[in-house]
């Protein structure tokens, strides 16, 4: 369980006002929740056909700050598995410097068309910590046992 006081302060900003009236304000689900889930915040119904995909507004912009940190938009699994439904960009990367409304790419990859209302949870959101690299140039690396290999080399 973590302990309120060892979670991050991070600012977020309420762009719908049905957030956190008809629909919940961001939390954790359950006391392990990786993940908050995100709501679709479009005026009406939507329909994402067979193939098709749409930016949907979440309603709410956070302000990460801290260079050490990002915010991944991820699919949730039951719609995913069940519906098709996941991310057009297939991961989202939320930048801790970005303050643009939270938007996210549904795409459709089934057969069937799927109905999106206002309020769904339609993917949810998880924070991550970030190593920023600093390149040093080399001419070569120390060998190791892999060396070049990859992409299967190790066999299946
Ligand atoms: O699913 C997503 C992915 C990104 N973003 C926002 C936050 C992110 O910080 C910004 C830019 O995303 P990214 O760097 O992945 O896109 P880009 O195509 O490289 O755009 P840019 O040139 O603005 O960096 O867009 C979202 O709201 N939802
Ligand atoms: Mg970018």
């Amino acid at each position: 369980m973590i302990n309120d006081l060892d979670k991050k302060p991070i600012k977020l900003k309420i762009l719908d006002h049905r957030i956190g009236n008809e629909f919940p304000l961001p939390d954790y689900a359950t006391l392990g929740s990786a993940g908050i889930d995100l709501c679709a915040c479009m005026g009406t119904e939507l329909v994402v056909e067979p193939g098709e995909t749409q930016l949907i507004p979440t309603g709410i912009s956070v302000f990460i700050e801290d260079p050490k940190l990002c915010a991944t938009i991820l699919p949730r699994s039951g719609l995913g598995h069940k519906h098709g439904i996941v991310l057009g960009n297939l991961v989202g990367l939320i930048d801790s410097d970005y303050q643009g409304p939270l938007m996210v790419s549904c795409w459709n990859r089934s057969q069937k068309s799927y109905t999106i209302t206002p309020g769904d949870r339609i993917a949810q959101l998880v924070f991550l910590p970030v190593v920023q690299a600093e390149f040093e140039i080399v001419n070569s690396f120390e060998s190791t046992r892999r060396g070049l290999g990859g992409f299967g080399h190790t066999g299946n």
